[in-house]
């Protein structure tokens, strides 16, 4: 084992001598095992502010990090390139259902209740093809467009200019007409952009990891100009945020944490170098994983949006509705990242 771990390191240490790589800033603990991370975490959590951590600490680092977490390094970023490189193949995507899949749920109050899993695992043994099944169904499909449609409410209430001008659009394109297909959605630009506007601030995967299958290379934010590249052992897990992402003004401008949709008719920074215009919006992610569900998902939560909007002609914020700074809200995180509170709105 150690002859193993000893080549292993000479064999990195090659590589990283290969490529230039320099380490990433280390985020730092103030005691041992990273403890004081795992309070942070737990405090933010309580607080249901966990995504206000995660900037927070790429604030202190900048767009990538290492971190010493209870005994393991493991990485961090919000760099375009990077994400570029995690992207594609040489990492693996956790599993979430290795460790649902059980048959021995005997223990966890499940009896006797109908679990989709369960009786998806009935008809098949495999669990590949089990895994995608679930991810289809219930993890990809449901809450990430639940979440979005929840968003663009919560967000298009508290900004009435933005509200009265998708009504004007859908008025002037729609009229009162019943059809509403996938090609008059594509004529409704405006609707497109709070759509996408609201998939920046608020990605429904707002968080992700992967794992390296061998040795690997992120191409930069290592060394003190944080330009170098920065080797990852193999085995290494690396977090990546599109939330934090998203919201970094170098890509999308000083007003980058507003609820803006013009901004997607204009020239943003991020649109200055080609692998951040290509990697730096990633509510879908990207390369060979992207959601296969995108067109699917932006059409189904067009539709909804259009039919509310035509439906309940008012539609506003609730009188006693606290009103905050977009993303000061507390949220809820699982898989995706939802509002706390729900969305409530007033409808005439
Ligand atoms: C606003 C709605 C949605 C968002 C933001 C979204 C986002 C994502 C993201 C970020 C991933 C990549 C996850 C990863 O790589 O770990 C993903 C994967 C996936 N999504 Fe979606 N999704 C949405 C709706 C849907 C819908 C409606 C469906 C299906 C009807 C769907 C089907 C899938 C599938 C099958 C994958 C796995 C693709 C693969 O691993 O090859 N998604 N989605």
């Amino acid at each position: 084992q150690y002859i193993y771990q000893r080549r292993k390191a000479q064999e990195d240490k090659a590589i990283a001598n290969h490529h230039g790589c320099l380490p990433a800033p280390r985020l730092q603990n103030q005691r041992p095992w990273g403890v004081d991370r795992l309070e942070q975490i737990f405090r933010a959590d309580a607080e249901s502010r966990l995504m206000e951590l995660f900037l927070f600490h790429f604030r202190q680092t900048g767009s990538t990090l290492e971190q010493k977490f209870l005994g393991t390094k493991a990485y961090g970023t919000i760099e375009p390139a990077n994400l570029e490189a995690i992207m594609s193949t040489k990492f693996k995507i956790y599993l979430i259902i290795d460790r649902n899949l059980s048959t021995d749920r005997a223990g966890d109050g499940q009896q006797g209740r109908y679990v989709f899993l369960d009786a998806v695992a009935k008809s098949s043994a495999d669990r590949a093809a089990l895994r995608g099944q679930i991810i289809n169904l219930l993890a990809a499909g449901r809450d990430t467009t639940a979440c979005l449609l929840s968003w663009t409410f919560f967000l298009l209430v508290r900004h009435p200019q933005v509200l009265a001008k998708l009504r004007e659009e859908i008025t002037t394109v729609c009229g009162d007409s019943g059809e509403l297909t996938r090609d008059v959605l594509k004529r409704l630009p405006y609707l497109q952009n709070v759509l996408k506007e609201t998939l920046r601030l608020y990605p429904s995967v707002p968080v992700n990891t992967r794992t390296t299958v061998r040795t690997t290379v992120l191409p930069t934010g290592g060394g003190p100009d944080r330009k170098s590249p920065v080797l990852i052992p193999k085995g290494s897990a690396v977090a990546f945020s599109v939330y934090s992402m998203h919201r970094r003004p170098d890509l999308y401008g000083m007003d980058a944490e507003l609820f803006r949709p013009e901004r997607w008719d204009e020239d943003m920074p991020m649109h200055k170098d080609p692998t951040n215009a290509k990697w730096a919006y990633l509510p879908f992610h990207g390369g060979p994983r992207i959601c296969l569900g995108m067109e699917f998902a932006l059409a189904e939560a067009g539709y909804v949006v259009v039919r509310l909007l035509q439906r309940f002609p008012h539609i506003k914020l609730p009188q006693d509705e606290k009103v905050e700074l977009v993303g000061v809200e507390q949220q809820v995180m699982t898989l995706v990242v939802s509002i706390k509170q729900g969305c409530r709105v007033e409808i005439r």
